[in-house]
């Protein structure tokens, strides 16, 4: 089974990373085309996968196909791969926003599955969703869980679940790392080198990641945060300036923010 990416980005990149480095996929059997050609030389030179120079020899190449672009650049990768698909070419898009309607415009006659990684895929943690049309055969699913379990974790959703699923799972890897970085420049105010600070920090969110996801169904996140804040002690001096200043209203309104856009890309 051969594997070929049409963009080969931040997210490409990544994935074709993991895929190489697990024992599933050799890299012989992964097939690049990037709009410029120096990211498919680099890729080609690091992980030894094959650049193509053009959408024809990608498509010939392919039993799956991966679309790693934008979503602006969508419908004209479709357009130019349309003639050239064979229907049992599975397709798989990593593209926000764009539902599985849209790609059956194109390509009628081929299984689509959207998959939504996100950006800690780049060190095998990413949390991934996939949603997948009627038409999909068990062993198709099953290929898109084997190809994304080498980034991370991947589950399946209804597709009326992507949208929120790419908000709370994939854009919020951004709002963590602001949150990683607050904490550390607050740290450097006093005294701290900005590396401790970082790593600190970063430590501190692992960890608590840690104590979410091993308490979920026994504590409730604010039993947590009680077992904090000593009486009278400093860290309830913080949580309450948080809450004075909207700390959580401001994430929902993030959230809000993202779901809006996604809505929009359709
Ligand atoms: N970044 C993220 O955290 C996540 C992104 N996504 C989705 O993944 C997709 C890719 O995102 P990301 O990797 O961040 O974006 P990048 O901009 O890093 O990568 C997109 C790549 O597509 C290439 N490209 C553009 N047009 C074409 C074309 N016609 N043919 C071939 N290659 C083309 C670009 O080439 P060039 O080098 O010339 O610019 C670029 O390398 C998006 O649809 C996004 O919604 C999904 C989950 C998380
Ligand atoms: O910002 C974006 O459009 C993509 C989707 C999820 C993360 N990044």
């Amino acid at each position: 089974m051969n594997y070929g990416f049409i963009g080969l980005g931040n997210m490409a990149s990544a994935i074709i990373k993991g895929m190489c480095q697990s024992s599933v996929f050799p890299p012989d059997t992964i097939f690049g085309l990037n709009r410029s050609s120096d990211k498919t030389v680099k890729l080609a030179s690091t992980y030894g996968i094959s650049a193509c120079d053009t959408t024809e020899q990608l498509v010939a190449a392919s039993d799956v196909i991966i679309l790693a672009v934008k979503p602006n650049m969508l419908e004209s990768v479709l357009q130019t791969m349309a003639p050239l698909i064979r229907e049992q070419q599975l397709i798989i898009s990593i593209a926000a926003g764009k539902p599985l309607s849209f790609y059956a415009q194109f390509l009628p006659n081929n299984t689509v599955i959207r998959v939504m990684p996100n950006i800690n895929a780049m060190v095998g943690a990413s949390t991934s969703c996939f949603s997948a049309p009627a038409r999909a055969t068990d062993a198709q699913k099953q290929l898109v869980r084997t190809l994304f379990s080498t980034v991370g974790s991947i589950v399946e959703l209804p597709e009326e679940q992507f949208a929120i699923f790419t908000a709370t799972g994939c854009s919020s890897p951004a709002f963590t790392y602001m949150y990683i970085d607050a904490l550390a420049r607050a740290g450097v105010r006093d005294g701290l080198p900005k590396k401790v600070a970082l790593e600190i920090a970063a430590s501190s969110v692992l960890g608590s990641a840690k104590m979410v996801l091993e308490s979920i169904g026994e504590q409730h996140p604010y039993d947590l945060v009680d077992q904090v804040c000593s009486p009278g002690g400093t860290t309830i001096e913080g949580v309450m300036t948080l809450q004075d200043q909207h700390f959580e209203h401001t994430i929902h309104e993030a959230i809000r923010a993202v779901m809006k856009k996604d809505a929009a890309l359709k």
